[in-house]
């Protein structure tokens, strides 16, 4: 039995999972500001402990007026947020956009910055990458 119901665009409080198995926990949203506050696990690189997050989400109206030769008519909530990964040291930003796919499911699809306290070079604090989160049910 499904106890919570799955996040979206509008209401992204929920869980989210990336393709490494990493969950995406959204746990506030205030609607005034566009904070989120939640948690986020990374069994691939952070264990199995969840580190806190905070992020703003952003939108704007549809521009779809009819005849509108300038109207921008691509629509996508935007999203970012940061963790704090703890005694490993590191911080990581993602930074995105929420939409629904051609199948009508809501996928956040975001870019990353990872940077990391000691390295062995100058050039290997940071790291760049991305991750899509999808909908999960826990
Ligand atoms: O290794 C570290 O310094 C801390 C853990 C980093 C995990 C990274 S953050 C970007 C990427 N997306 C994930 O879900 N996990 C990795």
């Amino acid at each position: 039995q499904e106890t919570n119901t799955k996040p979206t665009c509008e209401n992204p409080i929920g869980a989210w999972k990336n393709d490494s198995g990493s969950t995406l926990a959204i746990d506030t949203l205030d609607t005034a500001t566009g904070k989120i506050t939640g948690t986020y696990t990374s069994p691939s690189g952070g264990g199995s402990s969840s580190y806190p997050l905070i992020g703003w989400v952003n939108d704007a109206i549809v521009d779809s007026e009819d005849l509108c030769k300038t109207c921008k008519t691509n629509n996508a909530k935007v999203i970012s947020f940061t963790v704090r990964w703890g005694s490993i040291g590191s911080i990581t930003s993602w930074t995105g956009k929420c939409q629904k796919n051609e199948n009508g499911d809501p996928v956040i699809k975001t870019l990353w910055n990872l940077v990391r306290p000691n390295t062995n070079y100058d050039w290997d604090h940071i790291l760049t990458g991305s991750d899509n989160f999808y909908p999960s049910s826990n």
